[in-house]
């Protein structure tokens, strides 16, 4: 059953709508990630669910019970309700362990100890207790914000880009940790970023986000693999999205013929390949069975594990309305880096998937 649960949700600024009519369930326990980009309403979904802010129109319900409507709404502090805010926010003026332990009762005869295990469940030293913020790092200071908002023991974590401040390397150990701590717990957590790799490794189930509306809803890996357009295909990484006639089976497209997953007869598609599903080889004698087209390399932007390259094509379907030559933004993974002016021969490794939708 569905712990949080959204329906029609829909807040107004102005005559524009921020949020849209928005649905979404998350089961108890479980970690759903909102992601899209600027602007398209995802800070304003989080303060509403935290009462920070109320529906214009919509239900916002909690294990069965109504936290909000347009006409009620019940009070941010009473709603067990916990949130990390990018930077933190935590009170400068105040020690780690008064920041920790800022909602506990003052006279509590077990705060001190309290303060003490929630250091240590988010994986920091006694040590740093007396400190203040300005004393941490980027990444202490997260794990005491969360330190603190795990102590009014909430039964929902509202995460708003917390671990947007951090570097790469100290971001995905905080981001492990934090997935692993509320996992153990057992609270439902809601993760908002504009990080599409955060929010695949993060989640159970990722909401992409556009304009004041879900466009699609899934497990990552449902998502990731098969996106309902080519927005949600694009903002979940990097994709090669080409047009296609999908015929007896195949994909006839400007590369060539392509293995497709299981798809009906349609004149006017698209397909999705992912950086991975595409190895790029020097050339080298006439193509094998299976190997995709030659082409030459314009632009190569090399980025260590990966390179992205612009390629020029020989458009191989003219019926198709691609220019010719045709040209794609191709990343590949693997041991062949081309320079510009290298000719390179495409391979696809699995068979892409058509997009239901051409938007
Ligand atoms: N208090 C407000 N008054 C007027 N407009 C607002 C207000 N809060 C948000 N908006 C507008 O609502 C839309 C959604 O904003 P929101 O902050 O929810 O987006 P976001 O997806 O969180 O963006 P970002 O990723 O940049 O933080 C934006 O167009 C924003 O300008």
């Amino acid at each position: 059953m569905s712990f949080l649960k959204l329906r029609g949700v829909t807040r107004c600024f102005g005559t524009a709508a921020a949020l849209d009519g928005v649905d979404l369930d998350a089961k108890s326990g479980s970690r759903t990630a909102i992601v899209g980009p600027s602007g398209c309403g995802k800070t304003t979904l989080l303060r509403l669910i935290a009462g920070f802010d109320q529906p214009d129109a919509g239900t916002i319900s909690l294990n069965g019970k109504r936290l909000a409507t347009a006409q009620h709404s019940v009070p941010a502090h009473r709603r067990g309700i916990g949130l990390v805010m990018q930077d933190g926010a935590l009170f400068p003026h105040l020690s780690v362990a008064e920041n920790i332990g800022f909602g506990l009762a003052r006279r509590a005869d077990d705060r001190n100890a309290r303060i003490v295990e929630l250091t240590r469940l988010v994986g920091l030293d006694d040590a740093l207790l007396t400190r203040r913020p300005h004393q941490l790092s980027g990444g202490q200071q997260q794990r005491v914000a969360l330190a603190r908002a795990l102590a009014m023991k909430p039964r929902i974590m509202l995460l708003d880009e917390p671990f947007s401040a951090l570097d790469t390397g100290l971001r995905a150990e905080t981001r492990k940790a934090v997935a692993a701590l509320l996992g153990d717990a057992g609270i439902t957590a809601i993760l908002v970023t504009h990080d599409q790799e955060e929010a695949l490794s993060f989640a159970d189930q990722v909401a992409v986000m556009r304009d004041g509306r879900f466009l699609q809803v899934g497990p990552p890996r449902e998502i990731y693999a098969r996106p309902a357009s080519a927005m949600v295909a694009t903002f979940l990484g990097d994709a090669l999205i080409v047009p296609a006639r999908i015929e007896a089976g195949l994909a006839r497209t400007p590369l060539g013929p392509i293995a497709i997953d299981d798809a009906s007869p349609r004149a006017d598609a698209s397909v999705v390949l992912r950086p991975e599903q595409i190895v790029v080889e020097p050339v080298s004698g006439a193509p094998k069975s299976g190997d995709g087209p030659d082409a030459l390399v314009r632009e190569a932007e090399f980025a260590g594990a990966k390179t992205t390259m612009v390629l020029e094509i020989a458009g191989q379907e003219p019926s198709l309305a691609a220019a010719a030559p045709f040209a794609v933004t191709v990343t590949c993974f693997g041991g062949h880096r081309p320079m510009p002016g290298d000719r390179v021969r495409l391979r696809f490794t699995s068979a892409a998937y058509v997009l239901p939708s051409m938007q």
